[in-house]
C-alpha cells in the first residue's frame, strides 16, 4: 500500500551513476491522471465499473479513499483491477487530499452530489496551492462551502444531495484541473454545466482533452468546440471498463535516462492510440537527440549519444518540465523553456527550485516568471532537496545518472505517483530490468 500520510520520514537517496548506457524495458503502473477520472466518473455512474491496471500510488488512493468516504463502494485490493460500486453519496465525511491536484480540484464537485457536510483537508503545502477559482465557481452553481478567506484548504462542502449547475465563469489559468473538476461531476448536476474560461490561456490542453474523452466514454454529451468553452450536458453515466494506460509523464525520467547515457528504454504496454500527448513528447525528445519508436513491444526511445537543448513552450506537457530542465542542464547548449508560470502552483514551486537545485549542483539557471533559462556547466555532486516533489526527485534521478554523488533529501516523495521508482530506477541501472 502506498504511504498515505503526511509525516513520513524522509528517506534520503543518492541516485546511482549509470558507467554504461542503460538498456531498459520498463513495465510501469497506470496513468495518474486516467485512474483519477476514471475512479470520479465510477463513483458518480450509474452502474458498476472496473479499472484494469489503475496506479497505484498515493494521489490515486487518496482519490478512492475520498470516494470511499462519500459512500462509493471501491475494491482496491487486486493491483489489476479495482471494482467501484457507486451508491447514495453522504456526508459527514473527511476527504484527505495529500498533496494531490487531482483531489483537491475533482472531489469537491462530487461532494456537492452528497448529502452532508464533507470536509477537505491535505498536506501543510495543498494549503497554499491555487483553489480559489474552483471554489468561486462551485458557489455560483449553488453548492455551499466554507472555507479560507482565499477560497482554499481547509474547506467544508455542504452538499444537499443535488447540485443546480448551469452557467460558470472561471479564470482556470492556475489549472486546467478547475476545468476538469467542474466538468466531471457535471452530468449529475441538474442543469448540467457550461463552464467559460476568461483570463490568461489555460494550461495542460491534452489533460482537458482527456477529461472530454472520458467523459464522452462514460455516455455523458459533451461539446467543446468553441475555444475556452466546454459543455456538459446532464444524464446518466454509464458503468464501464476502464483500461488505464501506463504513464507518460512517470516514464519521462526513464526516458530522459536513455538520452542522458545514449542507451535505450522501452516502455512496455503502450497502446496504439493514447489520451496522453505522445506525440508531443516524441518531438521534444527528438528535439533533444533522442529518437521515438512505436513498435509492438512498446515504446522506445534511444538516446543518439548528444543532449541537445531546447527552446520550448511546455504549456500544455508542464508535468514534464523538471525532468527537461535535468536534460537542460547536461545538454551541449543553451535551453530556454517557457509558458510554465502556473508550475509555481504545482506540488512546490517548481520554477525557484529546480532554478535553486540545478545552480547547487553547478549549472548557470535564470528563473523568468514563466519558466528557466539553462545555460550547461560542469556540474558536480551536492545535495538536491526534493520539496515533497516527486518530479523533482525525477529531475535529480537523471542527472545522478551522469554526476556521481547526487544526494536527494527524500526520494519517498515518489510515492505520490510511482512507490516503485527507486527499485525501478536502480535496476535499470544496474541492468537488471
Ligand atoms: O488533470 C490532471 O490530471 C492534471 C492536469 C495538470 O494540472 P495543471 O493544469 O494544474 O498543470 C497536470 O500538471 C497534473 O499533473 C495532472
Ligand atoms: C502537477 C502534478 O500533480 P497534481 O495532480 O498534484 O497537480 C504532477 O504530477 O506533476
Amino acid at each position: 500500500m502506498a504511504n498515505l500520510t503526511a509525516t513520513r520520514p524522509p528517506q534520503p537517496w543518492t541516485a546511482p551513476t549509470a558507467t554504461d548506457p542503460v538498456s531498459s524495458t520498463v513495465r510501469l503502473p497506470g496513468s495518474k491522471s486516467m485512474t483519477a477520472r476514471a475512479l470520479v466518473l465510477s463513483a458518480v455512474a450509474a452502474g458498476p465499473s472496473t479499472l484494469y491496471r489503475p496506479l497505484r500510488a498515493r494521489d490515486t488512493e487518496l482519490m478512492a479513499g475520498g470516494l470511499r468516504a462519500m459512500g462509493a463502494h471501491m475494491s482496491t485490493v487486486d493491483d489489476e483491477r479495482w471494482l467501484v460500486r457507486p451508491r447514495p453519496l453522504q456526508g459527514p465525511a473527511h476527504v484527505d487530499v495529500g498533496l494531490a491536484g487531482t483531489v483537491m480540484r475533482f472531489a469537491p464537485s462530487v461532494a456537492g452530489l452528497a448529502e452532508g457536510p464533507v470536509t477537505f483537508d491535505g498536506d501543510p503545502h495543498a494549503r497554499t496551492r491555487p483553489l480559489g477559482p474552483l471554489v468561486g465557481a462551485l458557489r455560483s452553481i449553488g453548492v455551499r462551502i466554507d472555507a479560507s478567506p482565499e477560497g482554499g484548504l481547509p474547506l467544508t462542502v455542504h452538499g444537499t444531495g443535488s447540485v443546480t449547475g448551469g452557467e460558470v465563469v472561471i479564470d482556470a489559468s492556475a489549472s486546467s484541473q478547475f476545468v476538469s473538476g467542474l466538468l466531471l461531476a457535471a452530468p449529475r448536476f441538474d442543469r448540467g454545466v457550461v463552464v467559460r474560461h476568461q483570463g490568461p490561456p489555460v494550461p495542460s490542453a491534452p489533460h482537458l482533452r482527456m477529461t472530454v474523452q472520458m467523459l464522452r466514454a462514460a455516455g455523458a454529451g459533451v461539446d467543446d468546440t468553441t475555444p475556452d468553452v466546454w459543455v456538459v450536458e446532464p444524464g446518466r453515466l454509464s458503468g464501464r471498463g476502464w483500461e488505464i494506460e501506463p504513464d507518460l509523464s512517470g516514464a519521462a525520467p526513464f526516458f530522459a535516462a536513455a538520452l542522458i547515457t545514449g542507451g535505450t528504454v522501452t516502455l512496455l504496454g503502450w497502446p496504439r492510440s493514447s489520451a496522453q500527448p505522445v506525440d508531443r513528447l516524441r518531438a521534444l525528445l527528438h528535439q533533444m537527440g533522442g529518437e521515438v519508436t512505436l513498435g509492438t513491444d512498446g515504446l522506445t526511445v534511444r538516446g543518439t549519444g548528444v543532449v541537445h537543448g531546447l527552446a520550448a513552450d511546455l504549456s500544455d506537457v508542464s508535468e514534464l518540465t523538471p525532468v527537461l530542465a535535468a536534460l537542460a542542464a547536461v545538454a551541449d547548449s543553451p535551453s530556454r523553456l517557457t509558458g510554465v508560470a502556473h508550475i509555481r502552483g504545482h506540488e512546490t514551486d517548481r520554477l525557484a527550485a529546480l532554478g535553486r537545485e540545478l545552480t547547487g549542483l553547478g549549472a548557470d539557471v535564470v528563473e523568468t516568471p514563466d519558466g528557466l533559462e539553462i545555460r550547461p556547466r560542469p556540474l558536480h555532486g551536492g545535495v538536491f532537496e526534493t520539496y515533497n516533489d516527486h518530479r523533482m526527485a525525477h529531475a535529480a534521478a537523471v542527472i545522478g545518472l551522469a554526476v556521481p554523488g547526487v544526494n536527494l533529501s527524500d526520494v519517498a516523495c515518489t510515492s505520490k505517483t510511482l512507490p516503485e521508482f527507486p527499485a525501478l530506477w536502480s535496476a535499470m541501472v544496474t541492468g537488471t530490468s
